[in-house]
């Protein structure tokens, strides 16, 4: 019996025969959207060598974990000690490192997690080596560090992006502008706001018709490709991944080599051995992790400057600045105090839902409904409330 793989490579060189043209498009959309269907069946975790496993899985900390990712002996463990002072054993002799090693860096008052991971090699994501287990560490992080020795950068480098990309990693990529709302009935009707160049409504129609939705509206806001439209399809399944290409070992290469390396978008040239410029690979990893910290200020004191309440972008209410201080101070929330980028007037009162900017300042205010008005301060050091005064 054919088995996942073989079926794909069928699929595969049968892409590879069809020209696209008028004729074939509904053909190729069909033979796109059953590829990316067997690609899916090989990559849940009841298929042999799915993700997580002994050594892998390790407790999250911090509020945001960056993955390194890279073949055997590019460096990451070399990294992984330089940044965070936890010891990842380190050798000239490939798969020194076997399971996940994780460490912590402190920058701009944010905790964050390093994911040490073990080499993987080309074809990870069909089972080689170990791969699976540690792409699928990697697709749960907040931003990857692709680490690339400089002397094999840019081959090296698509090989690990074809590695992620099979696996349902999207680097660099925000998620297509489609929007499918599916229907009982009705059949698949399709808007677009953008100028279609890369799809027509047949090979639309053909992919729908493989993942067996008959009626649908579907709205493409960006000059889609049937990738996209699929992405959208299959997005439980998909992973939006900011990444840094840290490249590696520049002490190994003339400053010639070095400005051609310079040119690499997303790319940082560094010596882990030596330390050199890894501060600004730290300036690039807080970019793109998009975090924001908010500063606590007491009433009538300046604002707490030292430890800022740290959060992500897509978790930056209000409401998330409170759960991360503590759970009960919500439940007695009246309203927030807030100065800075976010709000119009300074200071301006605002409730839950108000989304917070990076270096705001948050006075928080709470209000217990039978006992006469009572302000809390809390200690972000403990989490806990710890004085509480009456107005
Ligand atoms: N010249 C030079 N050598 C380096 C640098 N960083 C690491 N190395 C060397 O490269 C070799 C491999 O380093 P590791 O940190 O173990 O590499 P790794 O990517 O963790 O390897 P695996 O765990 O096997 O995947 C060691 O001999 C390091 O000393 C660097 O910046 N410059
Ligand atoms: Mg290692």
């Amino acid at each position: 019996m054919a088995t996942t793989v073989d079926k794909i490579k069928e699929i595969e060189s049968e892409m590879a025969r069809t020209q696209k043209n008028k004729a074939t498009s509904f053909h190729l959309g069909q033979l796109k959207a059953k590829l990316a269907k067997l690609k899916r069946e090989l990559l849940t975790p009841s298929s042999s060598g799915g993700g997580g496993g002994a050594g892998f899985d390790v407790a999250r900390t911090g509020v945001a974990s960056v993955g390194f990712i890279g073949f055997p002996s590019v460096g990451k463990s070399t990294l992984m000690s330089r940044l965070t002072g936890q010891h990842s054993e380190a050798a000239a002799y490939e798969f020194t490192t076997l399971t996940t090693v994780p460490g912590q860096v402190v920058y701009n008052g944010a905790k964050i997690q390093m994911l040490d991971l073990p080499g993987i090699i080309q074809g990870a994501k069909d089972g080689k080596g170990r791969g699976r287990q540690v792409i699928a560490v990697a697709k749960t992080c907040h931003l990857i560090f692709i680490v690339l020795d400089v002397n094999k950068a840019l081959t090296d480098k698509r090989v690990i992006e074809t590695e992620l990309e099979g696996f349902g990693i999207r680097i660099n990529k925000e998620p297509p502008n489609i929007k499918i709302t599916k229907k009982d009935k009705g059949g698949i009707s399709i808007t677009s706001t953008a100028n279609l160049t890369h799809i027509d409504h047949d090979e639309i129609k053909a992919v729908m018709n493989e993942y067996r939705i008959a009626s649908a509206d579907i709205a493409i806001r960006c000059d889609a490709t049937v990738d996209d439209l699929i992405d959208v399809i299959e997005a439980k399944n998909r992973s939006y991944i900011p990444v840094i290409y840290a490249l590696n070992k520049i002490d190994a290469i003339s400053i010639e080599e070095l400005d051609i390396l310079y040119r690499i978008p997303h790319a940082c040239p560094i010596s882990s051995e030596h330390g050199w410029n890894v501060d600004e690979l730290m300036e690039q990893m807080w970019d793109k992790l998009n975090l924001r910290r908010v500063y606590t200020k007491p009433k009538g004191k300046l604002p707490d400057y030292s430890e800022p309440v740290v959060l992500r972008a897509t978790a930056c209410t209000v409401e998330d600045f409170c759960n991360a201080i503590h759970k009960t101070i919500v439940e007695q929330f009246r309203t927030a105090i807030v100065y800075g980028k976010s709000v119009k007037h300074q200071p301006q009162k605002v409730g839950l839902s108000h989304e917070l900017a990076d270096e705001d300042i948050s006075e928080s205010l709470a209000s217990f409904p039978r006992i006469h008005k009572l302000r809390i301060y809390w200690s972000i050091l403990t989490h806990e409330p710890v004085t509480i005064i009456k107005r």
